[in-house]
């Protein structure tokens, strides 16, 4: 995914993150990475109130505290970059108030009064940090295959199963079939704001099948809560922090070899520099 991002190169965090551009301001940097440390951090502490079922209502270590306190802060970032896009957006300053980039797009939206479907200001909080994931996951699946056993006869489009069958489900190819997808081989997060609204938005939790990336059904993956929560702030932590330097071009390449988890044809080596203006190592 890194690689996808260092094509759209730029040293400004939302312009490769979130597909818009926004110069976050050295005390923005120090919160972004000490909110994102403080995520990475209460993910992995042990609550004793999930293993002990009459303490369950207890908040003894004062994680709901926690959740919240993150919660508002994070929110407070996103606020900054979206009211400061609205202000420009009145001075009619850097464009013409019609979208330009992602976040222009979703402010369209939110404004017409007369859209199919409303969106809020926290809906697009939530979009600019999950539809570049969502992307780099159609187009790059870290799972391509999920595997299942059909445990009775059937035919699917004329094709007969036998009881038993080991079943391999390509979720790689799927992501790149021109049938469900416009170009599919473009890197393009608008893909999920289908006409410029949400309408048809598509979610990665196993409900919409020609995007698959943590499988379907009983056996989808358990991580998926974590991993959406969690990756938008380590993606954004490891670009805010860093300049990621390259010496040889062919290095970003994303074509991908064979194997199950889709290793890179090409390796990936970078000379990660502290950025001036994060002088923080996450
Ligand atoms: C980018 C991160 C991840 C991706 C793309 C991913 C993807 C997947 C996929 C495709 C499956 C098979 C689903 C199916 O057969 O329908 C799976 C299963 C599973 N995943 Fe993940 N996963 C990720 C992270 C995690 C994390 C962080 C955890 C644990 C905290 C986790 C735990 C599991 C488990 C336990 C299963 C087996 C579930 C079962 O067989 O019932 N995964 N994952």
């Amino acid at each position: 995914m890194m690689d996808e991002l260092l094509k759209l190169s730029n040293n400004v965090i939302c312009q490769m993150m979130m597909g818009f551009s926004y110069s976050a301001t050295s005390s923005e940097a120090v919160e972004a990475k000490h909110v994102a440390r403080e995520v990475t951090k209460i993910f992995g502490e042990f609550n004793v109130s999930d293993f002990v079922w009459f303490l369950k209502r207890l908040d003894l270590q004062g994680f709901e505290k926690r959740y919240k306190d993150i919660h508002r802060r994070y929110d407070a970032l996103l606020e900054n970059v979206i009211s400061e896009r609205e202000e420009n957006r009145r001075k009619g300053q850097g464009n013409d108030g019609k979208g330009n980039d992602f976040l222009d797009l979703l402010l369209d939206v939110m404004e017409d009064e007369k859209a199919e479907i409303k969106i809020t200001r926290n809906h697009i909080k939530a979009l600019i940090l999950v539809t570049i994931i969502k992307e780099a996951f159609r187009l790059h699946p870290p799972i391509p295959m999920i595997i299942r056993k059909s445990n009775e006869s059937v035919t699917v489009k004329g094709y007969d199963i036998p009881v038993g069958s080991m079943l391999f489900v390509n979720v790689w190819s799927i992501g790149r079939n021109p049938k469900y997808w416009e170009s599919p081989l473009d890197f393009n997060p608008n893909r999920f704001l289908e006409g410029g609204t949400l309408k048809g938005s598509l979610d990665v939790k196993g409900q919409n099948f020609k995007l698959l990336p943590f499988g379907t059904g009983r056996r989808s993956c358990p991580g998926i809560g974590m991993v959406m929560r969690q990756l938008p702030v380590v993606v954004a932590s490891l670009i805010q922090c860093f300049d990621w330097n390259v010496n040889d071009k062919e290095a970003l390449n994303v074509d991908e070899g064979a194997g199950l988890t889709v290793p890179r044809a090409t390796n990936l080596v970078f000379r990660p520099l502290v950025r001036k203006n994060a002088p923080f190592i996450v």
